[in-house]
């Protein structure tokens, strides 16, 4: 990384699992549900809270906190992935987890929602103390994980060698391999081709699909990213390869622009040299939190939650808004953007694909048998316009948001499973 870097802030949301139960309570008052609806769902079925005492490399002592939360099962075995974070807190953990139940729900994968993290910066540690760090936490969560149970997978600040420590790790305990208990892995040890750039590849279609909607044609489109790790670059990528011009990126460092379009394939080289967009040849600097209020068509947050705000709502002039980010839009914001004609894809539909291609990876693991990268990207493709079409049509036929539309058809469907187990009255 270069030194001279600095984070810049934005700051966090103050609760996104204020804004989750938020959203559940809409979901639930649109589908006439009553009160014990929305009690059985605001809280999670269970949680755990682990310490992990960390020897460093340089011989002293420190004590992380980790979380892991398992919102629902009522569909399934829950999922959903694992972040290293410095500001990672349990409501937090709890609102990505209920994110987690609605996404699969949405796009009906068979499983529940859950979520993880751990307190600390990744890049304060070294890969030693990482992975020490992963396979006590794994250790700590383990009675409660398993690939009929809860099954983990990358977020922010984790990769595929942490999933695959946490598969090990869980293997050893369980004296055989046990593949499915992580997703996300390398290829070489049980991945599936695709699932790196899968979160991306979903942003892409429903980006394109939103776009089509309002009439925007695609090719010269414009395009801002917020975010270039996992889940941005690889849109960055992708929306570029469709013919927008991607003219503005950002990480926690700072913010790139080029009003011409920038060369993404260049600018992946340099982020890999250098730790950051930031010094991009040719580039112009902008202000990370000016990307967010750039008039392009397209704005894509891919990087933290509650960045778009009542504050910042009324300045932006994207015409469509695609969330590669978990929790990026706050309510307030979203009833502004709704005013103001801005199209909000949602993050449970938006960034779907990543948890769509982590279930065919666990069912890849569970057959000993791997499909080619066509094939998975064949079957992301169906599932994420199956659920853009659901999604769409149910906001027309409600006149409603898409998130309000794709929050109550995946409560339905939870709250159904519910019902049919005999769990709620
Ligand atoms: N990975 C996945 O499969 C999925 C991820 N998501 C969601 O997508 C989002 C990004 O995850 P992912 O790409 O995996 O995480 P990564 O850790 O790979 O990347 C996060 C990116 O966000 C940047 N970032 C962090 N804080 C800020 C900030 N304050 N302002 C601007 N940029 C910032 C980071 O900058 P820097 O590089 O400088 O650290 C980095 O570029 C999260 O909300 C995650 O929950 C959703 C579905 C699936
Ligand atoms: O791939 C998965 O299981 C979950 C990914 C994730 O954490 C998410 O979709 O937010």
């Amino acid at each position: 990384m270069t030194a001279a870097l600095t984070a810049t802030s934005i700051a966090p949301d103050p609760n996104p699992l204020d804004d989750a139960r938020s959203q559940l309570a809409e979901a639930v008052k649109l589908l006439g549900y009553d009160e014990s609806v929305y009690q059985l769902l605001a809280v999670p079925r269970r949680e755990v809270t682990v310490s992990i005492p960390l020897r460093r490399d340089d011989g002293s002592h420190e004590v992380l906190i980790g979380h892991r939360v398992q919102h629902n099962f009522s569909r399934g075995p829950a999922k959903g992935g694992l972040r290293y974070a410095p500001n990672v807190t349990l409501d937090e953990v709890r609102a990505l987890a209920m994110w987690m139940t609605w996404k699969c729900a949405l796009l009906d994968v068979p499983y529940g929602g859950a979520k993880g993290g751990i307190r600390l910066d990744p890049r304060a540690h070294s890969q030693a103390e990482l992975e020490r760090i992963t396979r006590r936490y794994t250790s700590e969560i383990s009675p409660i994980i398993g690939p009929d149970r809860d099954i983990p997978a990358p977020d922010i600040g984790t990769d595929e060698r942490t999933m695959a420590w946490m598969m090990d790790t869980y293997s050893v305990q369980q004296g055989h391999t046990v593949l499915g208990v992580t997703t996300g892995k390398p290829i070489s040890l049980g991945g599936s081709l695709g699932r790196a750039t899968a979160t991306s590849r979903g942003v892409q279609h429903v980006a394109l699909a939103a776009l089509a909607s309002r009439g925007i044609p695609v090719q010269g489109a414009t395009a801002a990213v917020q975010g270039f790790g996992k889940v941005g670059r690889y849109a960055a990528r992708f929306l570029a390869e469709s013919g927008m011009r991607v003219v503005a990126v950002s990480d926690q460092y700072g913010a790139v622009a080029d009003e011409k379009g920038l060369d993404i394939v260049a600018l992946e080289e340099h982020v890999d040299r250098n730790g950051s967009v930031v010094g991009f040849v040719g580039s112009d600097v902008i202000d990370g939190d000016a990307l967010l209020e750039l008039e392009v068509d397209l704005l894509v947050p891919a990087a933290v939650e509650g960045v778009l705000r009542a504050d910042n709502a009324p300045r932006v002039k994207a015409k469509v808004i695609v969330e590669g980010a978990n929790g990026p839009t706050t309510p307030e914001a979203d009833e502004i953007f709704s005013s103001n004609g801005i199209l909000v894809a949602p993050d449970i539909l938006a960034n779907a694909g990543g948890v769509v291609v982590s279930y065919f990876e666990w069912v890849q693991s569970s057959q000993a048998f791997w499909w080619s990268l066509d094939e998975v990207e064949a079957r992301l493709a169906e599932r994420m316009d199956v659920a853009w079409d659901a999604v769409a049509k149910h906001a027309a036929k409600l006149d409603v948001p898409l998130r309000t539309a794709a929050t109550a058809l995946a409560v339905e469907r939870v709250a159904e499973a519910h019902r049919l187990r005999g769990l709620y009255p």
